[in-house]
């Protein structure tokens, strides 16, 4: 087997749109009852996915909103993003909008593996406030991958880590290709 590949990931979106509950699903397998604000926390695990094996360290942020000023640990030695928004909530939309510029102004342009996630898809259609092609429209602008899940789904939860990884490949693929040199 070739060697473990690390790959560290910061999910980033507005409060109470199911960051820790997704991170939970996929680390633990379980859904969290109540809502506690997160501070900041990090989930470890040791992922297999085809021939290869990835130590996946995941960083789960408190809720930015526009005025966020980003930490420095979230910009370097980072491998990828997952910008979570809720389906029921047009302002963490908005705000999934402004956490790209937030990350373009930090890193730079340049190609930066995200998957922009629509979460709570489970909720009733009258609850919904974002079209799935809304979603999809803005990850494309992006140049990013796209997934609408619920996080009590774990099989769509752990779309999500698989996504990010394929991601994070796909654009060193690029890099490599372009010799387009933008590590940070
Ligand atoms: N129906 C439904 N509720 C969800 C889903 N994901 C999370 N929730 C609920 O939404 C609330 C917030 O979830 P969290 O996972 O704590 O959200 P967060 O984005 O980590 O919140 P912050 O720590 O404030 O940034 C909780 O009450 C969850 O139970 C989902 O997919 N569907």
């Amino acid at each position: 087997m070739a060697p473990v590949k690390h790959r560290k990931i910061v999910m980033l979106g507005y409060p109470s749109v199911g960051k820790s509950s997704l991170a939970l699903q996929f680390f633990k397998g379980d859904f969290p009852k109540d809502y506690e604000p997160t501070i900041e926390n990090t989930w470890s695990k040791t992922f297999v996915m085809g021939s290869d094996e990835f130590e996946l360290d995941v960083v789960d942020t408190a809720g930015q909103d526009e005025y966020s000023l980003l930490p420095q640990s979230f910009i370097f030695g980072i491998h990828g993003y997952i910008v979570v928004y809720s389906v029921a909530c047009s302002r963490s939309f908005q705000i999934a909008r402004a956490i790209h510029s937030i990350l373009v102004d930090k890193r730079g342009k340049c190609l930066m593996p995200i998957v922009l996630v629509g979460n709570k898809n489970d909720l009733p259609t009258h609850c919904r406030e974002v079209k799935p092609e809304d979603g999809k429209k803005l990850a494309e602008s992006w140049g990013a991958a796209f997934l609408e899940v619920s996080a009590k789904d774990p099989e769509r939860s752990k779309l999500i880590f698989t996504k990010m990884i394929e991601e994070i490949d796909r654009v060193e693929r690029s890099f490599d290709e372009e010799k387009k040199c933008c590590v940070m």
